[in-house]
């Protein structure tokens, strides 16, 4: 399966997460190709990955046999026309996309009857621990084994039987980085009120994060059983969580993952 050439249409911070995936796992540098339509992206990628890549996205389509969107998805539909009238063959070859908010029906659109698999990686793939959500559209099952062997490295595949539920992997995982780097963001900032320095904090939170996820991981308990072990009658974190619960912590996590899905299902309408 490392045979196919891969090439990735915007070079920006989610091929690299992917990229860096892929290699980790294995994927041979020289059958990655990454193009951008600017130049400095290019350049890290291929001094920190050896990749190859290029300023022409037609190029980089007419060298693959897979071709990953890695583009913002206000972009796509030039980025589409530009394929379809400079490498007009590319649709004839099994398409990648990582944009949150277009269904399949928009690319068909654009692009005709494709062999399209919608992927929502997150961030931490970066580091082989992410999760990527997969819907495939009119894909061989050959097809679909390749893009799983090609998300593979980003740490855990999740295939979809609904193309609505990608934007439901998107309030779950996709986003969800964000939702962690904030909580965490805001933990730091009270480590340093309280005297700790920014670099004693970051890595005083991070490491609790990590080694409650990991716990959280490794354990047959639910959340709220390993929350309870650290929860002592009449202690501090006892005051800690009733204070989060009063401020409403599952109705606001609850409203902010549907107001990422309310987006993705808006940007489908007007993109
Ligand atoms: N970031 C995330 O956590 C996730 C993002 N996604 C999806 O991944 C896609 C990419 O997002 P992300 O990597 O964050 O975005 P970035 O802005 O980091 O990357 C987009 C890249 O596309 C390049 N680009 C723009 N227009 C063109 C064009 N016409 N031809 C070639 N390259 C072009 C940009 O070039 P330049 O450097 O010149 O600006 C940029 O490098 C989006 O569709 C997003 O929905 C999916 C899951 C998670
Ligand atoms: O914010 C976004 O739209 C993209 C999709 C998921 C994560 N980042």
């Amino acid at each position: 399966m490392n045979d196919n050439r891969v090439a990735f249409i915007g070079a920006g911070n989610m091929a690299r997460c992917v990229i860096a995936a892929m290699l980790k796992a294995g994927y041979p540098k020289e059958n990655i190709m990454a193009a951008n339509r600017s130049q400095p992206k290019l350049t890290e990628l291929a001094a920190d990955f050896g990749i190859q890549t290029s300023l022409s996205n037609a190029t980089a389509a007419n060298w693959a046999d897979v071709i990953v969107f890695a583009v913002k998805p206000q972009m796509m539909q030039d980025v589409c026309a530009q394929l379809l009238a400079e490498a007009p063959e590319c649709v004839e070859k099994l398409l990648v996309t990582l944009a949150a908010g277009l269904p399949v029906s928009r690319y068909e659109e654009w692009l005709g009857q494709i062999r399209l698999v919608r992927a929502m990686p997150n961030t931490p793939s970066l580091v082989g621990l992410g999760v990527t959500g997969l819907y495939p559209s009119r894909c061989s099952n050959y097809e679909k084994a390749f893009v799983d062997h090609l998300f593979s490295g980003t740490g855990m595949n999740v295939w979809l039987e609904a193309e609505q539920q990608i934007n439901h992997v998107i309030a779950v995982t996709g986003s969800a980085p964000a939702y962690f780097f904030y909580f965490m963001q805001a933990m730091q900032q009270k480590a340093e009120q309280l005297g700790f320095s920014a670099a004693d904090a970051k890595a005083m939170v991070a490491q609790t994060a990590l080694g409650a996820a990991t716990m959280a991981l490794q354990s047959p308990q639910s959340f709220a059983e390993l929350r309870a072990q650290v929860t002592s009658k009449g202690g501090t974190t006892h005051e800690a969580v009733s204070s989060f619960h009063a401020a409403g912590l599952e109705e606001m996590v609850a409203t902010a993952m549907q107001a990422a899905i309310d987006r993705a299902e808006e940007m489908a309408k007007h993109i």
